[in-house]
């Protein structure tokens, strides 16, 4: 079998060798899927998952745009579409500096399994630019979005493509992006999710991946006899899924002691109260400032500048960052402290050495496509709701998230639990994505 696995690798190095979070992603899948296709005469002989590692389609272009001096930049678009097989095209923007096609090909690959795992019909896609909205004023990044969605908008549409926000893209860069398509189509039709609630947004998309993540980590403890109530939970990151994850830990009895940004992590031993967390919701939503200035303000708190909060001692991780902020020494460290459940927030937070100390441990881990996956199943709930032209109450779609959450839950149980009863959540996701998606692609033949 290992064999089987180090040929399919082999091919998908020599076409994309300089993708290396690429070839990361599609070698955990590979690790759990080839075995199962193995053990599953339909699939076999098909190269699906050959098939499934190649872009339907990866669009590149310029982004020409003027800043608030008059001076031109050029920055990369991208859209990566993925897999349509069940459904439109579906995954978040990101800008950051970071971005190119690699981080794209991998977090729009994840996002193939983790919209199968939704139930809902979506395939995957996702996008973005290294464009960083880091310290330009609101008119530069309007320009920038205004000047994204020129050509973006050729090949999106709600029935096609429907994109959403991720890292650097928030409620504001929606806006943005939703009127310039709707000024250049001249139709005002669900084509982005994470829109305003007064303009087709759903409620509860902005808190969906937090609170997902969340339910998941719920669900996992369920099967231990174990809560949320009284854990002392360690998070990183500060935006949209820290701070939604943060909050429903709080409203579940947790305590979060930290909380992080690409500068450092804050330690607060006394914990993120509600008012503390209100707090880094305008600061970092509003005022657009560094977790650093929760130091200044609460004195129960330490900023640790340039680190990462996995030597602090918890009984739950939630990495809500962005991927690989995770290493294995950092798994070792949690580990040691005690620490017994880890969900991904962020995508592919953890690296794999990271997971398989976590598995070798046998504490309970969830990939961030199960986990994470109350975002984009939200964002359905938004597609449905366009469609109908309807708008369902805040109870309404927390109700639907929690009950998805529990469906994806019991869907990793189904595939990934082994002999002795320990769950590898990892290969249940893996193997419950790709299963529908894969028995799509053979109902529509070799396209
Ligand atoms: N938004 C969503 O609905 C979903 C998001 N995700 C994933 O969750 C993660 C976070 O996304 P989201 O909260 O939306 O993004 P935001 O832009 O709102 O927040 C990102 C946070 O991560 C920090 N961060 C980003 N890059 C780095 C880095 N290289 N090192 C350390 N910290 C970093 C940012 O700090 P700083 O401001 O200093 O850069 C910020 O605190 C990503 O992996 C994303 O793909 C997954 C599912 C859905
Ligand atoms: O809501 C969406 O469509 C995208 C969410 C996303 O980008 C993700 O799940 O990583």
């Amino acid at each position: 079998m290992q064999a089987k696995i180090d040929g399919f690798m082999e091919e998908v190095k020599t076409r994309n060798g300089h993708e290396p979070e690429f070839i990361q992603a599609v070698q955990e899948v590979a690790e759990t899927v080839i075995p199962y296709i193995a053990q599953n005469e339909i699939y076999n002989g098909k190269n699906i998952l050959l098939r499934m590692v190649e872009p339907e389609r990866l669009i590149s272009f310029r982004v020409a745009w003027v800043d608030d001096d008059g001076e031109i930049h050029v920055n990369r678009g991208y859209r990566i579409q993925m897999n349509s097989a069940i459904g439109p095209y579906k995954g978040g923007l990101r800008f950051h500096p970071s971005v190119n096609a690699s981080i794209l090909k991998f977090l729009a690959f994840e996002q193939v399994f983790k919209n199968s795992l939704t139930t809902l019909p979506m395939g995957g896609g996702k996008g973005g630019s290294d464009f960083d909205p880091k310290g330009k004023s609101d008119d530069e990044v309007m320009r920038f979005c205004h000047a994204f969605m020129t050509e973006l908008c050729r090949h999106i549409g709600p029935n096609t493509d429907v994109p959403a926000g991720d890292i650097g893209v928030g409620a504001r860069e929606i806006g943005f992006l939703f009127g310039m398509y709707k000024r250049i189509r001249n139709e005002f039709t669900g084509v982005l999710t994470g829109k305003g609630l007064s303009w087709g947004g759903s409620k509860i998309r902005p808190e969906a991946t937090g609170y997902g993540t969340v339910y998941f980590a719920q669900s996992m403890l369920k099967t231990r006899d174990e809560d949320v109530d009284g854990k002392t939970v360690v998070i990183s990151g500060s935006g949209n899924v820290a701070q939604y994850a943060a909050e429903k830990v709080l409203q579940l009895g947790g305590k979060v002691v930290t909380l992080s940004d690409s500068g450092g992590y804050i330690y607060d031993e006394e914990g993120i109260d509600e008012e503390k967390l209100a707090y880094v919701m305008d600061l970092k939503n509003n005022k657009r400032g560094r977790i650093s200035e929760y130091a200044e303000k609460y004195s129960s708190a330490k900023f640790h500048k340039g680190k990462t909060p996995w030597d602090v001692k918890c009984d739950i991780a939630l990495p809500c960052a962005t991927q690989n902020e995770l290493h294995e020494k950092d798994a070792k460290n949690l580990l040691d402290n005690g620490c017994f459940c880890v969900a991904e927030g962020a995508n592919m937070p953890c690296t794999a050495d990271a997971v398989h100390a976590f598995h070798d441990a046998k504490i309970l881990f969830a990939p961030g496509k199960a986990s994470n996956a109350g975002g984009v199943a939200t964002s359905g709930l938004e597609m449905s709701q366009n469609s109908l032209r309807i708008s369902w109450t805040r109870e309404e779609v927390d109700e639907r998230l929690k009950g998805i959450m529990e469906d994806i839950h019991e869907s990793c149980i189904e595939y990934g639990e082994e002999e002795d009863g320990y769950c590898n959540y990892v290969k249940g996701a893996n193997i419950a994505g790709f299963v529908k998606v894969a028995d799509a692609m053979l109902a529509q033949g070799v396209i």
